[in-house]
């Protein structure tokens, strides 16, 4: 019997399990259920309605199917993939309709099912459903190389369990690329001809700025420096490139009179705080740690952006890596319970496509890359301390992006968006554009198909459903105009751009250079003189100083002669004093004895 929906909307959680989303009357009907893995296949045995088990012959199944019926969809609401993670022993409880897009969870009574509702055989839609033999090449073909060959602005979010292949989905391993690096790579492929060297273009508060020469030459040192702290993987990064460009055809862009300019820029969001990944170190500091500083998420006049956030101007995708793998050092990660290499925060990569027409116009495309981190269910995962902590932000946060989707679905027939609470947290407020339908949103939704994360993916999977019903009213397609005359000429080639701006470069070098070392002169010369004054000043001081010593050393002297002077005269009349007395004795002796001998003659003569 059909269940009456009724017009009562229940209260949604999605974290905890929950009534199947997808409503029973306009579910899909598969005519046969095929089971995933092995040998539970239906007894029809056409082999050509089974799931396909190589990459070439998905793809071609996908064109077939997926896709092409998909098409109304992709004009009007988020596109939603459901990848399933390889595992050893995969469970019997989950099955693929036939025609390749809806997931049928099994009606078994499992011990985990918590309640009834998780032992009614459920059917969820996708846009595709990649099975565990379906490589990355596929993933990207079908999840990201549409949007970027359309230049469209597209968040891509990757969804799932703890373990579950997020990361994996998005970065891939150094032979496996994921979505990103094949991004980059179709990216810098698309708008090779177009590329513009320097930085002449930037995205400043949600706003495209003509940078001027100097700031032109500041983001050059800025991008150069970050770029000496990132970890030299050129080999790994050519050898990835090689598989990437055997894997797929990327087209070149006709040189028309556009000029690109590619940014990119990371943020991790953990424990509801926002975070740049990419900071330049101060010089003093210790190069590989650079302080960590709370952003914040501003919204003005309809443009999110993060204030202070850096951007980086990238001339390759070999840099453009270079700086993802940087910031992915810098992320949080922690060994859980599921996951011994845990993404413990969200993180977004963003790369801004900044187009200068030769109208004077502007526009930009957005490629946002969103690692979510895997809903956790701490009471059976006995998480405690910080990881708890963690946990609890990181389920808050998918819980609001949840309400936030649940009320965008509410909206098919209403066009009021200002119920979706996306300022409820960082994460749906950094995203609102594509939440609220302005951007392409494509979602990923992992799953480990393993019976004991079955209630789990239940939740996942009645997360996705709901994103997957979605129909937006928006307008899509952001452009950012700005009129400009002064930018470079236009009518040359970005080439002879190149050269000239270098030309002026190096004319500008040299003029600094003359003007330095006419300063180094200057300062020389003067530093000659000053030296000299000083030497004047301090042979003067010293001059003064011996003159007025002498002088008082003169006047000791003087003293001390007088003094010795007076002693003389003193001694000299005292010793005269005594020598004329004792001569005067002496000529009373004389005269005595003159007297004496006169009295003898008298009496010879006698
Ligand atoms: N499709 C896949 N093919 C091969 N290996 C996979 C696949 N998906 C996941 N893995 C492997 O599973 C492990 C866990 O994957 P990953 O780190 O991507 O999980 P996650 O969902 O990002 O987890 P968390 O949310 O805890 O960070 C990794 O070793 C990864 O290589």
């Amino acid at each position: 019997m059909e269940r009456d929906v009724g017009n009562k909307r229940e209260m949604r959680s999605f974290l905890m399990p929950r009534d199947p989303s997808i409503d029973r009357r306009f579910r899909p009907r598969p005519n046969k259920q095929l089971r995933l893995f092995d040998e539970a296949i239906p007894e029809t045995s056409d082999s050509s309605t089974d799931c396909s088990d190589t990459e070439s012959d998905y793809t071609k199944n996908g064109e077939e199917d997926g896709s092409s019926t998909d098409n109304s969809e992709l004009e009007t609401g988020p596109q939603v993939f459901l990848r399933l993670r390889p595992v050893e022993s995969p469970s019997k409880l989950y099955g693929i309709s036939d025609c390749g897009n809806v997931l049928i969870t099994s009606a078994a009574v499992t011990e985990n099912s918590s309640n009834n509702v998780n032992r009614m055989e459920k059917h969820y839609s996708f846009t595709n459903i990649f099975d565990s033999l379906v490589g990355q090449r596929d993933v990207y073909d079908k999840c990201v190389g549409p949007r970027i060959s359309e230049e469209e602005c597209v968040t891509i979010m990757a969804y799932g369990t703890s373990g579950s292949g997020k990361t994996y989905t998005l970065l891939g391993d150094n032979v496996r690329a994921g979505v990103i690096p094949r991004a980059l790579e179709n990216i810098f492929t698309m708008y090779n001809k177009q590329l513009y060297t320097t930085p002449k273009l930037k995205l400043i508060n949600a706003r495209m700025i003509i940078l001027e020469d100097d700031a032109t030459i500041k983001e050059m040192q800025i991008r150069r420096q970050l770029l000496a702290l990132c970890p030299d993987m050129t080999a790994q990064h050519q050898r990835l490139q090689q598989i990437i460009r055997g894997d797929h055809e990327f087209e070149e862009k006709p040189a028309e009179e556009v000029s690109v300019m590619i940014w990119v820029s990371f943020v991790e969001i953990y424990n509801e705080l926002v975070y740049d990944l990419l900071t330049v170190p101060p010089r003093q500091a210790n190069m590989c740690e650079p302080r960590r500083k709370n952003l914040k998420i501003v919204c003005n006049q309809g443009q999110v952006f993060i204030k202070g956030l850096t951007s980086i101007f990238v001339k390759s995708s070999d840099e453009a890596l270079k700086l993802l793998r940087l910031g992915q050092q810098r992320l949080t990660y922690a060994s859980t319970a599921v996951n011994s290499n845990s993404s413990r925060s969200h993180c977004v990569f963003t790369v801004d496509v900044l187009k200068y027409h030769r109208s004077g116009m502007t526009t930009q495309n957005s490629y946002k890359f969103c690692d979510l981190a895997g809903s956790e269910r701490v009471d059976k995962t006995g998480t405690i301390g910080s990881r708890l902590r963690e946990a609890q932000s990181i389920n808050t946060s998918l819980m609001v992006l949840g309400r936030c989707l649940d009320a965008a679905n509410s909206l098919k027939k209403k066009n009021n968006t200002d119920v979706i609470p996306y300022r409820d947290s960082k994460l749906t407020m950094l995203l609102q554009a594509a939440l609220l339908g302005k951007e392409r949103l494509a979602m990923i939704v992992t799953v480990t198909p393993l019976d004991k994360y079955y209630e789990e993916n239940l939740n996942v999977l009645s997360f996705a459903s709901i994103a997957k019903n979605i129909l937006f009213k928006q307008r899509l397609v952001k452009q950012h105009n700005t009129r400009y005359s002064a930018f470079v000429e236009y009518s040359q080639s970005a080439e002879t751009r190149d050269k000239q701006y270098i030309e002026e470069l190096e004319a500008q070098n040299i003029s600094l250079r003359a003007e330095n070392d006419r300063l180094i002169y200057d300062h020389v010369l003067k530093m000659q003189l000053q030296e000299e004054k000083l030497r004047k000043e301090l042979t003067d001081t010293f001059q003064e100083t011996i003159q007025s010593n002498l002088k008082q050393c003169e006047e000791r002297h003087e003293k001390k002669i007088q003094m010795l002077n007076r002693e003389f005269e003193a001694k000299i009349a005292s010793l005269k004093r005594k020598y004329e007395e004792q001569i005067e004795d002496l000529n009373d002796e004389i005269d005595e004895l003159k007297s004496a001998n006169s009295d003898v003659e008298i009496i010879d003569e006698e």
